[in-house]
């Protein structure tokens, strides 16, 4: 499992292990992976051209001592002074090893620029000259290797309020922060690479945590000599209308895949024959009337996709919600919760997988406030609703109360088409009906969605059924990697 820590926390954790070492230690371990990682990528560093963007705190310290240990193997490395102030002692042992101090038009000729002009001490903005330098660097074609992170992002939230440095590889020091791992402020961070420099055991709990594929493999169920199609779990899936036939036929779709031991389908007339046609596997029952009484028991439900909001759906989404199993409520589900959220007063478990405009009616928050600060608003959602929220987007953030977030980083752009939305919620529910709580059936399905993803894009477009068709294989990577 990947950890991510906020600023105060890392902060916290540095300072207790200083205190135990010599002044300097930390930043000198700093430096030398920083170092080795922008030797890797120079290829050759004797003759490079090597420009530091060095702010006022420590963060252009470590800049500047990498650029010393690069300078002694022969790479020319200037040093562009942005801050007030600067790493007096760094600045020394740069221009010992034979650095020098330049103008900003030396970012143009660089073959690698080091931004270390905020790391984890930065507030709000970028300043100037701050703001223009980093949108030089991004200009210039040169690799881009952050410092710690890239300057412009929020270590704690991953947010970008302004110019923000654009990274190819970004050198973190001692533990992940929470907003490398979160969009906008992931997106900035190219591929990152994490330096030990001996804070583990001063790090608390996390807050911020991403499944790996070993850990989906160890939480998924798998059947075994006893099971069979009752004991694995019955999934139970309201969803689509007559208007909206194609979400039932693709949750139901990725429910199939999802690992349950049956599900059950339930709608209206037209949803019901299109989901009969596509899956003769479902157990299908027209509703006559709004109510699941004829349904048949179920482990969990999935509420929502193409539901319809109109007095039907919601007398139904009434009775699923007035049941004894958790629910998975997403797409119309939201709606019809939002204008009645007396309908989330239940015992069992809910687990809401809104993207950001539907949790901004359920929420009051406007749509761009939450892509901008996506972990708080899942949050602060879980909390205000006492349910768990599986927020969708580029990167998938999974919140619930008194639990560090899961960020799932498994998917790709591709996954943004119509239609993938509603085969997460039948995956998610699968697993919910396998008995898995609301926390791990939200990441391990979005985990899953998201390897699906990739194996149905393969680098091309791809169409929300190839996703559903693609989730056994994406099951088998995880669970025998490399075979
Ligand atoms: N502690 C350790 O053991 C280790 C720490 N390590 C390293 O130290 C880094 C943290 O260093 P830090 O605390 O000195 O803060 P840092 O991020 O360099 O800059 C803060 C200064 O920037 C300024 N500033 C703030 N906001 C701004 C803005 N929006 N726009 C423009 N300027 C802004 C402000 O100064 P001002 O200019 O306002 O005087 C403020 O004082 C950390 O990320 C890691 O790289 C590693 O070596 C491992 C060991
Ligand atoms: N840029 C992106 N990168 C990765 N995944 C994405 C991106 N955009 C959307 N997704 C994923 O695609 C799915 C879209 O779901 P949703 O918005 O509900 O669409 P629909 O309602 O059409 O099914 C979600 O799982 C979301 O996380
Ligand atoms: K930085």
């Amino acid at each position: 499992m990947r950890t991510a820590y906020t600023a105060d926390q890392i902060r916290a954790a540095e300072q207790a292990l200083m205190a135990r070492l010599p002044e300097g230690t930390l930043m000198q371990r700093a430096a030398a992976g920083l170092a080795a990682v922008c030797a890797d990528l120079l290829g050759r560093v004797y003759g490079s051209r090597v420009v530091l963007l060095v702010g006022s705190g420590d963060n252009g310290g470590d800049a500047l001592y990498a650029g010393e240990r690069l300078a002694r193997r022969g790479a020319r490395v200037e040093a562009v002074l942005a801050g007030s102030r600067t790493h007096e002692a760094g600045l020394r042992a740069l221009l010992d090893a034979g650095g020098r101090v330049a103008e900003a038009t030396a970012i143009g000729q660089a073959d690698l620029i080091m931004d270390g002009l905020v790391g984890i001490g930065a507030s709000g903005a970028l300043r100037e000259p701050y703001a223009r330098l980093a949108a030089e660097a991004n200009a210039a074609g040169a690799a881009v290797v952050a410092v710690d992170l890239p300057s412009g992002v929020d270590a704690s939230s991953g947010r970008v309020a302004g110019a923000a440095v654009r990274a190819r590889v970004t050198v973190t020091m001692g533990a992940y922060k929470t907003g490398l791992l979160v969009d906008p402020g992931a997106a900035f961070a190219g591929d990152v690479e994490l330096i030990d420099i001996g804070l583990g055991e001063h790090l608390p709990d996390p807050d911020a945590t991403a499944l790996t594929g070993r850990d989906v493999a160890g939480l998924i169920p798998r059947p075994g000599d006893e099971s069979d199609k009752y004991r694995r779990g019955v999934l139970g899936v309201a969803a689509g209308s007559d208007l909206f036939t194609g979400a039932a036929v693709l949750a139901v779709g990725g429910a199939l895949r999802g690992g349950s031991g049956m599900v059950r389908y339930a709608g209206r007339e037209a949803p019901v024959a299109q989901v009969r046609s596509h899956w003769p596997e479902a157990v299908v029952t027209l509703l006559d009337a709004p109510s699941i009484e004829h349904v048949g028991r179920v482990q969990a439900w999935v509420l929502g996709p193409g539901l319809g909001t109109d007095t039907w759906a919601h007398e139904l989404a009434v009775k699923v919600l007035a049941s004894d199993v958790p629910v998975l409520v997403d797409a119309d589900g939201l709606t019809l919760v939002a204008r009645d959220k007396a309908l989330l007063r239940r015992t069992a478990p809910v687990l809401i997988t809104p993207h950001a405009g539907e949790l901004s009616r359920l929420i009051g928050a406007d749509r761009a406030g939450i892509e901008a600060a996506r972990l708080e608003h899942a949050r602060r959602a879980a909390a205000e609703l006492g349910v768990t929220v599986l927020l969708k987007g580029s990167t998938t953030v999974v919140a619930e109360e008194g639990r560090p977030a899961r960020v799932n980083v498994s998917g790709t752009p591709w996954l943004s088409t119509g239609g993938t939305g509603d085969v997460l919620s039948g995956l998610a529910g699968a697993l919910l009906a396998q008995g898995l709580s609301c926390y791990d059936a939200a990441s391990c399905g979005a985990y899953l969605h998201g390897v699906a993803g990739r194996l149905a894009a393969d680098g091309a477009p791809l169409t929300a059924a190839d996703v559903a068709t693609a989730i056994p294989g994406a099951i088998r990577a995880v669970t025998s990697p490399g075979s």
